[in-house]
Protein backbone atom coordinates (compact mmCIF):
# COMPACT_ATOMS: atom_id res chain seq x y z
CA UNK A 1 0.00 0.00 0.00
CA UNK A 2 1.21 3.49 -1.19
CA UNK A 3 2.88 5.03 2.32
CA UNK A 4 3.23 8.95 3.27
CA UNK A 5 5.72 8.36 5.60
CA UNK A 6 8.76 10.55 5.31
CA UNK A 7 12.43 11.31 6.12
CA UNK A 8 13.07 15.02 7.57
CA UNK A 9 16.52 17.03 7.51
CA UNK A 10 16.07 19.38 9.89
CA UNK A 11 18.99 21.79 8.86
CA UNK A 12 19.85 24.82 9.93
CA UNK A 13 20.48 26.04 6.24
CA UNK A 14 18.74 23.53 4.75
CA UNK A 15 15.28 21.39 5.05
CA UNK A 16 15.13 18.31 2.63
CA UNK A 17 11.79 15.93 2.79
CA UNK A 18 12.29 12.66 1.63
CA UNK A 19 9.12 10.35 1.24
CA UNK A 20 9.09 6.42 1.44
CA UNK A 21 8.73 5.24 -2.48
CA UNK A 22 9.26 8.37 -3.97
CA UNK A 23 13.11 9.97 -2.87
CA UNK A 24 13.30 13.59 -2.42
CA UNK A 25 10.49 15.87 -2.33
CA UNK A 26 11.31 18.74 -1.52
CA UNK A 27 14.55 20.94 -0.52
CA UNK A 28 13.55 24.62 0.99
CA UNK A 29 15.97 26.69 2.96
CA UNK A 30 15.09 27.11 6.66
CA UNK A 31 13.96 30.62 6.67
CA UNK A 32 10.47 32.02 7.60
CA UNK A 33 9.35 35.07 7.32
CA UNK A 34 7.30 36.95 9.94
CA UNK A 35 5.01 40.15 9.52
CA UNK A 36 5.70 41.51 13.15
CA UNK A 37 2.69 43.95 13.53
CA UNK A 38 0.26 40.96 13.07
CA UNK A 39 2.63 37.98 14.32
CA UNK A 40 1.51 36.24 10.83
CA UNK A 41 4.12 34.32 8.94
CA UNK A 42 4.11 35.87 5.52
CA UNK A 43 6.54 33.23 3.58
CA UNK A 44 8.60 30.25 4.08
CA UNK A 45 11.25 28.38 2.60
CA UNK A 46 12.94 30.06 -0.68
CA UNK A 47 10.41 33.04 -0.98
CA UNK A 48 11.09 34.36 2.69
CA UNK A 49 15.14 33.32 1.63
CA UNK A 50 15.18 35.48 -0.63
CA UNK A 51 13.76 38.27 1.21
CA UNK A 52 16.90 38.40 3.76
CA UNK A 53 18.40 41.41 4.03
CA UNK A 54 16.03 43.17 2.12
CA UNK A 55 12.61 43.28 4.63
CA UNK A 56 10.98 46.63 5.64
CA UNK A 57 11.07 47.00 9.64
CA UNK A 58 7.58 45.41 10.08
CA UNK A 59 8.84 42.06 8.23
CA UNK A 60 11.59 39.77 9.78
CA UNK A 61 12.81 36.82 7.59
CA UNK A 62 14.34 34.60 10.33
CA UNK A 63 16.38 31.26 10.40
CA UNK A 64 14.96 30.09 13.36
CA UNK A 65 17.61 27.27 13.44
CA UNK A 66 21.17 28.96 13.86
CA UNK A 67 24.67 27.36 15.03
CA UNK A 68 23.42 24.22 15.37
CA UNK A 69 20.61 24.85 17.70
CA UNK A 70 16.95 25.69 17.31
CA UNK A 71 17.00 29.78 18.29
CA UNK A 72 13.25 30.30 18.08
CA UNK A 73 11.25 27.50 19.06
CA UNK A 74 8.08 28.46 17.57
CA UNK A 75 9.22 29.64 14.38
CA UNK A 76 11.18 26.56 14.00
CA UNK A 77 7.63 24.29 14.73
CA UNK A 78 5.72 26.36 12.50
CA UNK A 79 8.26 26.02 9.50
CA UNK A 80 8.40 22.37 10.54
CA UNK A 81 4.47 22.05 10.46
CA UNK A 82 4.33 23.95 7.07
CA UNK A 83 7.00 21.81 5.29
CA UNK A 84 5.11 18.46 6.53
CA UNK A 85 2.06 19.75 5.12
CA UNK A 86 3.24 20.64 1.65
CA UNK A 87 5.15 17.53 1.75
CA UNK A 88 2.32 14.95 3.08
CA UNK A 89 -1.65 16.04 3.34
CA UNK A 90 -2.30 14.07 5.98
CA UNK A 91 -5.79 13.18 7.11
CA UNK A 92 -7.42 11.15 10.35
CA UNK A 93 -6.73 7.99 8.08
CA UNK A 94 -3.33 8.60 6.53
CA UNK A 95 -1.19 9.74 9.68
CA UNK A 96 2.64 9.03 8.70
CA UNK A 97 4.93 7.83 10.75
CA UNK A 98 7.68 10.94 10.31
CA UNK A 99 11.85 10.83 10.87
CA UNK A 100 13.47 13.88 11.79
CA UNK A 101 17.19 14.20 11.92
CA UNK A 102 18.04 17.21 13.74
CA UNK A 103 21.44 18.80 15.31
CA UNK A 104 23.23 16.88 17.75
CA UNK A 105 23.35 20.35 19.93
CA UNK A 106 19.64 20.71 20.42
CA UNK A 107 18.57 20.29 24.39
CA UNK A 108 15.65 17.86 25.38
CA UNK A 109 13.66 20.48 25.30
CA UNK A 110 14.23 21.78 21.88
CA UNK A 111 13.77 17.87 20.58
CA UNK A 112 10.35 17.59 22.77
CA UNK A 113 9.29 20.66 20.44
CA UNK A 114 10.40 19.22 17.35
CA UNK A 115 8.47 16.27 18.21
CA UNK A 116 5.60 18.34 19.06
CA UNK A 117 5.37 20.03 15.97
CA UNK A 118 5.67 16.73 13.95
CA UNK A 119 2.95 15.65 15.72
CA UNK A 120 0.96 18.57 15.60
CA UNK A 121 1.62 18.15 11.92
CA UNK A 122 0.08 15.13 11.41
CA UNK A 123 2.71 12.69 12.39
CA UNK A 124 1.57 9.43 14.25
CA UNK A 125 4.98 8.33 15.13
CA UNK A 126 8.02 10.50 15.77
CA UNK A 127 11.62 9.23 15.38
CA UNK A 128 14.43 11.73 16.04
CA UNK A 129 17.88 10.77 14.58
CA UNK A 130 21.56 11.76 15.09
CA UNK A 131 22.95 13.82 12.30
CA UNK A 132 26.11 12.10 11.95
CA UNK A 133 24.59 8.61 11.96
CA UNK A 134 22.35 9.80 9.27
CA UNK A 135 24.59 11.06 6.80
CA UNK A 136 26.97 8.43 7.13
CA UNK A 137 24.37 6.20 6.30
CA UNK A 138 23.11 8.44 3.46
CA UNK A 139 26.98 8.40 1.71
CA UNK A 140 26.66 4.76 2.34
CA UNK A 141 29.20 4.61 4.82
CA UNK A 142 29.09 0.45 6.59
CA UNK A 143 27.95 1.62 9.18
CA UNK A 144 26.41 -1.72 10.65
CA UNK A 145 29.75 -3.64 10.16
CA UNK A 146 32.53 -3.99 12.91
CA UNK A 147 35.04 -1.88 11.22
CA UNK A 148 35.36 2.07 12.09
CA UNK A 149 33.87 4.55 9.56
CA UNK A 150 34.65 8.09 9.69
CA UNK A 151 32.49 10.64 8.78
CA UNK A 152 32.47 15.05 8.42
CA UNK A 153 29.13 16.45 8.44
CA UNK A 154 29.57 19.59 7.80
CA UNK A 155 26.55 22.11 7.22
CA UNK A 156 25.59 25.37 7.85
CA UNK A 157 25.56 25.92 11.21
CA UNK A 158 27.70 22.70 12.82
CA UNK A 159 30.45 20.30 11.61
CA UNK A 160 29.62 17.49 13.33
CA UNK A 161 32.48 14.43 12.94
CA UNK A 162 31.95 10.76 13.91
CA UNK A 163 33.52 7.61 14.53
CA UNK A 164 30.72 4.60 14.10
CA UNK A 165 31.17 0.86 14.47
CA UNK A 166 28.58 -1.72 15.16
CA UNK A 167 25.34 0.42 14.34
CA UNK A 168 26.70 3.13 16.56
CA UNK A 169 28.64 6.26 17.17
CA UNK A 170 32.22 5.49 19.04
CA UNK A 171 33.39 8.51 19.48
CA UNK A 172 32.46 12.24 18.41
CA UNK A 173 33.05 16.08 18.06
CA UNK A 174 30.65 18.94 16.86
CA UNK A 175 31.58 22.18 17.00
CA UNK A 176 29.70 25.28 15.79
CA UNK A 177 31.89 26.38 12.63
CA UNK A 178 30.26 25.69 9.30
CA UNK A 179 29.23 27.34 6.04
CA UNK A 180 27.57 29.67 8.37
CA UNK A 181 30.77 30.77 10.00
CA UNK A 182 32.58 30.68 6.34
CA UNK A 183 30.04 33.30 5.30
CA UNK A 184 30.96 35.40 8.09
CA UNK A 185 34.14 34.85 8.08
CA UNK A 186 34.36 36.36 4.21
CA UNK A 187 32.32 39.58 5.56
CA UNK A 188 34.59 40.42 8.23
CA UNK A 189 37.55 39.99 6.00
CA UNK A 190 36.08 42.44 3.06
CA UNK A 191 35.26 44.92 6.03
CA UNK A 192 38.93 44.77 7.60
CA UNK A 193 40.64 45.20 4.00
CA UNK A 194 38.25 46.95 1.94
CA UNK A 195 35.99 49.13 4.44
CA UNK A 196 32.96 47.27 2.50
CA UNK A 197 30.08 46.15 3.81
CA UNK A 198 28.46 42.82 2.40
CA UNK A 199 25.54 40.81 3.17
CA UNK A 200 25.24 37.34 3.70
CA UNK A 201 23.47 36.44 0.78
CA UNK A 202 26.83 38.18 -0.78
CA UNK A 203 29.29 36.34 1.25
CA UNK A 204 27.46 32.80 0.60
CA UNK A 205 27.52 33.50 -3.05
CA UNK A 206 31.09 34.75 -2.99
CA UNK A 207 32.13 31.69 -1.00
CA UNK A 208 30.35 29.13 -3.85
CA UNK A 209 31.62 31.06 -6.53
CA UNK A 210 35.51 30.85 -6.09
CA UNK A 211 35.80 29.86 -2.28
CA UNK A 212 38.59 27.10 -1.31
CA UNK A 213 40.36 25.46 1.10
CA UNK A 214 43.21 24.59 -0.61
CA UNK A 215 45.42 25.61 -3.84
CA UNK A 216 44.49 22.93 -6.16
CA UNK A 217 46.61 24.14 -8.95
CA UNK A 218 43.78 24.50 -11.09
CA UNK A 219 42.49 27.65 -13.56
CA UNK A 220 40.32 28.20 -10.70
CA UNK A 221 42.80 29.14 -8.10
CA UNK A 222 42.78 32.43 -10.35
CA UNK A 223 39.32 33.45 -10.79
CA UNK A 224 38.11 36.37 -9.27
CA UNK A 225 34.66 38.31 -8.33
CA UNK A 226 33.25 41.71 -8.41
CA UNK A 227 31.18 42.28 -5.17
CA UNK A 228 29.22 45.08 -4.07
CA UNK A 229 27.88 46.70 -1.13
CA UNK A 230 28.22 49.89 1.06
CA UNK A 231 31.33 51.75 1.74
CA UNK A 232 31.37 52.28 5.26
CA UNK A 233 33.56 55.34 4.82
CA UNK A 234 30.56 57.45 2.71
CA UNK A 235 27.89 55.07 3.15
CA UNK A 236 27.80 55.30 -0.68
CA UNK A 237 27.23 51.54 -2.67
CA UNK A 238 31.06 50.18 -3.87
CA UNK A 239 32.14 48.08 -6.38
CA UNK A 240 35.48 45.76 -5.39
CA UNK A 241 36.94 42.59 -6.88
CA UNK A 242 38.39 39.80 -4.30
CA UNK A 243 40.14 37.03 -5.53
CA UNK A 244 40.05 33.24 -5.01
CA UNK A 245 43.46 34.02 -2.81
CA UNK A 246 41.64 36.58 -0.75
CA UNK A 247 38.95 34.41 -0.01
CA UNK A 248 40.68 30.91 0.68
CA UNK A 249 42.80 33.80 3.29
CA UNK A 250 39.80 34.32 4.83
CA UNK A 251 38.21 31.18 5.58
CA UNK A 252 41.64 30.10 6.80
CA UNK A 253 40.65 30.19 10.89
CA UNK A 254 36.92 28.39 10.25
CA UNK A 255 38.55 25.91 8.88
CA UNK A 256 41.48 25.41 10.94
CA UNK A 257 38.89 24.94 13.79
CA UNK A 258 37.14 22.12 11.41
CA UNK A 259 40.50 20.57 11.16
CA UNK A 260 41.41 20.59 14.69
CA UNK A 261 38.15 18.84 15.71
CA UNK A 262 38.68 15.83 13.03
CA UNK A 263 42.44 15.61 14.25
CA UNK A 264 40.87 15.40 18.24
CA UNK A 265 38.49 12.60 17.01
CA UNK A 266 40.94 10.84 15.26
CA UNK A 267 42.82 11.06 18.45
CA UNK A 268 40.30 9.97 20.90
CA UNK A 269 39.64 6.86 18.26
CA UNK A 270 40.77 3.36 19.50
CA UNK A 271 43.49 1.67 17.51
CA UNK A 272 41.76 -0.91 15.87
CA UNK A 273 39.14 1.36 14.29
CA UNK A 274 41.70 4.11 13.74
CA UNK A 275 43.01 1.32 11.04
CA UNK A 276 40.05 0.62 9.27
CA UNK A 277 40.04 4.61 8.93
CA UNK A 278 43.67 4.49 6.87
CA UNK A 279 42.42 1.71 5.10
CA UNK A 280 38.84 3.05 4.19
CA UNK A 281 39.57 7.22 4.35
CA UNK A 282 36.99 10.21 5.86
CA UNK A 283 33.86 10.80 4.11
CA UNK A 284 32.90 14.21 3.88
CA UNK A 285 29.47 15.08 4.06
CA UNK A 286 26.77 18.04 4.04
CA UNK A 287 26.90 21.41 1.62
CA UNK A 288 30.04 22.50 3.23
CA UNK A 289 31.93 19.35 1.46
CA UNK A 290 31.68 21.49 -1.75
CA UNK A 291 33.95 23.78 -1.07
CA UNK A 292 36.89 23.22 -3.11
CA UNK A 293 40.05 21.75 -2.04
CA UNK A 294 38.62 20.83 1.80
CA UNK A 295 38.75 16.88 1.07
CA UNK A 296 42.76 18.06 -0.37
CA UNK A 297 42.98 19.78 3.02
CA UNK A 298 41.84 17.27 5.62
CA UNK A 299 44.16 14.76 3.69
CA UNK A 300 46.92 16.68 3.89
CA UNK A 301 46.30 17.61 7.71
CA UNK A 302 45.73 14.48 8.85
CA UNK A 303 47.32 11.85 6.77
CA UNK A 304 43.98 9.91 5.74
CA UNK A 305 42.56 9.49 2.36
CA UNK A 306 39.83 11.78 2.36
CA UNK A 307 36.17 11.49 0.07
CA UNK A 308 33.63 13.45 -0.84
CA UNK A 309 29.80 11.74 -0.97
CA UNK A 310 28.59 11.81 -4.22
CA UNK A 311 25.52 14.47 -3.16
CA UNK A 312 26.78 15.93 -0.07
CA UNK A 313 23.65 18.02 0.24
CA UNK A 314 21.56 14.75 0.21
CA UNK A 315 23.06 12.68 2.89
CA UNK A 316 21.33 13.49 6.08
CA UNK A 317 17.88 12.79 4.30
CA UNK A 318 19.12 10.17 2.49
CA UNK A 319 19.75 8.42 5.60
CA UNK A 320 16.28 9.30 7.26
CA UNK A 321 14.83 7.70 3.61
CA UNK A 322 16.88 4.48 4.27
CA UNK A 323 16.00 4.30 7.62
CA UNK A 324 12.24 4.55 6.49
CA UNK A 325 12.55 1.96 3.25
CA UNK A 326 14.32 -0.54 5.64
CA UNK A 327 14.01 -2.02 8.69
CA UNK A 328 16.91 -1.78 10.84
CA UNK A 329 18.14 -1.95 14.23
CA UNK A 330 16.83 0.92 16.74
CA UNK A 331 20.18 0.82 18.15
CA UNK A 332 21.19 2.66 14.58
CA UNK A 333 19.19 5.55 15.46
CA UNK A 334 19.68 5.97 19.06
CA UNK A 335 18.36 9.42 19.90
CA UNK A 336 20.46 11.18 22.43
CA UNK A 337 17.59 11.06 24.84
N1 LIG B 1 29.29 24.66 -3.64
C1 LIG B 1 29.38 24.99 -2.34
N2 LIG B 1 30.56 25.35 -1.82
C2 LIG B 1 30.68 25.70 -0.53
N3 LIG B 1 29.66 25.68 0.35
C3 LIG B 1 28.45 25.32 -0.12
C4 LIG B 1 28.24 24.96 -1.47
N4 LIG B 1 26.92 24.64 -1.64
C5 LIG B 1 26.34 24.81 -0.43
N5 LIG B 1 27.24 25.23 0.49
C6 LIG B 1 27.01 25.56 1.91
O1 LIG B 1 26.52 24.43 2.59
C7 LIG B 1 25.77 24.89 3.73
C8 LIG B 1 24.46 24.14 3.82
O2 LIG B 1 24.74 22.77 3.92
P1 LIG B 1 23.62 21.75 4.45
O3 LIG B 1 22.36 21.92 3.68
O4 LIG B 1 24.28 20.41 4.46
O5 LIG B 1 23.42 22.30 5.93
P2 LIG B 1 22.28 21.96 6.97
O6 LIG B 1 22.07 20.48 7.01
O7 LIG B 1 21.11 22.81 6.72
O8 LIG B 1 23.00 22.47 8.30
P3 LIG B 1 23.35 21.71 9.67
O9 LIG B 1 23.96 20.39 9.27
O10 LIG B 1 24.30 22.62 10.37
O11 LIG B 1 22.04 21.58 10.36
C9 LIG B 1 25.53 26.38 3.54
O12 LIG B 1 26.39 27.11 4.42
C10 LIG B 1 25.93 26.61 2.09
O13 LIG B 1 26.44 27.91 1.88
Amino acid sequence: MFSKDIGIDLGTANTLVYMKGKGIVMREPSVVAVDVRTDTVLAVGSHAKDMIGRTPGSIVAVRPLKDGVIADFDITATMLKHFIKKAVKSTAFSRPHIVVCIPSGVTEVERRAVEDAARQAGASQVELIEEPMAAAIGAGLPVADPTGSMVVDIGGGTAEVAVISLGDIVTSCSVRVAGDKFDEAIISYVKKKYNLLIGERTAEEIKIAIGSAFPTGSEEDRASVEIKGRNLVDGLPKNVTISAEEVREALSDPLATIVDAIKSTLEKTPPELSADIIDHGIMLTGGGALLRGLDQLVEQETGMPVHVADSPLDCVVDGTGKRLEVTMPSSYYKARR
